[in-house]
C-alpha cells in the first residue's frame, strides 16, 4: 500500500484513494502573519504507520494539530473518515500522545489510563472504566503497575500510560508528537518497538513527529520530511522494510542505507524555501 504525498501544488493527484483515512489538501497556516505551513498535502492509507521528520520550528507540530483539528488551516481542508478533524475528535476517532505525558498525580496508573474515557462517556461506570485501563494498560505491557502514581513511575512507563489513555478511546488514528524524545536512547529503542507491536496488533492508524532518524526509519511504512520556512513537505521516503520487524532491523544493510537517504535529504530540508 503506498501513500501518495504530493510536493506542490502542481504535482496534485486527481482523486485520493478510497482507503486513506487521513486526508490533507492545500493545507497552509499563517499565524502572527507568518507563513508557517505551505501547501501541504498529505494522504495516510488506514492502517499505516506515518512518520513526519523536520528541522526544529519546521511546523511539524503545528501540522499534526491540523489533524487533530486543534489548529485550523488558514487555507485548505482534512478530512479524517470523511469527517473534518473537529467532528472526527468529537466522536472519539483521534487519540494524542505529546512529549509530556500529562497525567494526573493524584491518580494512579489505572485512572490516568481510563481518564478521557470517563469524560468522553458518562455511562460508563466506575468499574467499567478501570477494567478498560486494566486492558490498555496490559496492552501498553504495564499490567503490574495500575496502582501506582506518576511520581512512582519512569519517564518511560508514563509515557505507557499516555498511550494507554490514547487507546482508551479506541480512536481510529494515533497522532503522536515526539513521545519519546525525552527518553533516553534505550528507553527510547524499547518504547519504538513497543509501540511497534501496539500498532500491529490493534491496526490504528498512526502519524508520529519525530526528530529520530532512526526511529522513523524503525517504525514507519513511509516518511515524509518537512522543509523549513516556509514548512512544507519536501521529500517522501517509503520505507520498504518488512513488517515485523524488531530492532535487529537497525543492523540490516537496507536500514543502513535508508538512514543515509533520509539524512542526506533532511540535510536539505534545513535550507529556508529550498525547492521542494
Ligand atoms: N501559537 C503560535 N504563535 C506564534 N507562533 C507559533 C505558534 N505556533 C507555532 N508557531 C511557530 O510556528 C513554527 C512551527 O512551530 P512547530 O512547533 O509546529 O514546529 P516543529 O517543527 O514542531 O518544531 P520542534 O521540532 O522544535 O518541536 C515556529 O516558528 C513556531 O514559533
Amino acid at each position: 500500500m503506498r501513500i501518495e504525498t504530493i510536493r506542490a501544488a502542481g504535482d496534485r493527484p486527481a482523486h485520493i484513494r478510497h482507503d486513506d483515512l487521513i486526508s490533507a489538501k492545500g493545507i497552509s497556516v499563517v499565524i502572527a502573519r507568518q507563513l508557517i505551513l505551505q501547501n501541504i498535502d498529505l494522504s495516510v492509507p488506514k492502517g499505516s504507520f506515518v512518520s513526519l521528520i523536520g528541522p526544529s520550528g519546521c511546523g511539524k507540530s503545528t501540522l499534526l494539530k491540523v489533524l487533530a483539528g486543534l489548529v485550523q488551516p488558514t487555507q485548505g481542508s482534512v478530512s479524517i473518515a470523511g469527517l473534518a478533524p473537529v467532528e472526527a475528535a468529537r466522536k472519539r476517532m483521534i487519540g494524542l500522545v505529546f512529549q509530556d505525558a500529562n497525567l494526573l498525580p493524584w491518580k494512579n496508573a489505572v485512572d490516568n489510563a481510563s481518564m478521557l474515557l470517563g469524560i468522553a462517556d458518562k455511562s460508563l461506570s466506575r468499574s467499567d472504566l478501570r477494567a478498560r485501563g486494566q486492558e490498555m494498560l496490559e496492552l501498553v505491557g504495564l499490567g503490574d503497575s495500575a496502582h501506582k502514581r506518576p511520581n512512582e513511575l519512569s519517564g518511560g512507563m508514563r509515557q505507557r500510560v499516555a498511550i494507554a489513555r490514547a487507546l482508551a478511546l479506541d480512536p481510529a488514528v494515533l497522532l503522536m508528537d515526539e513521545p519519546f524524545g525525552a527518553l533516553d536512547a534505550i528507553t527510547r529503542d524499547s518504547m519504538g518497538q513497543s509501540l511497534l507491536e501496539i500498532w500491529q496488533r490493534t491496526g490504528k492508524t498512526i502519524v508520529l513527529v519525530t526528530h529520530s532518524i532512526d526511529e522513523a526509519i524503525h517504525l514507519s511504512r513511509h516518511v515524509h520530511v518537512l522543509g523549513i520556512k516556509p514548512g512544507r513537505i519536501t521529500e517522501s521516503l517509503d520505507i520498504a522494510l518488512p513488517y515485523p520487524r524488531d530492532l535487529s532491523v537497525t543492523e540490516d544493510p537496507e536500514f543502513v542505507r535508508l538512514v543515509v537517504q533520509l539524512r542526506t535529504m533532511l540535510r536539505s530540508s534545513h535550507q529556508p524555501g529550498g525547492a521542494s
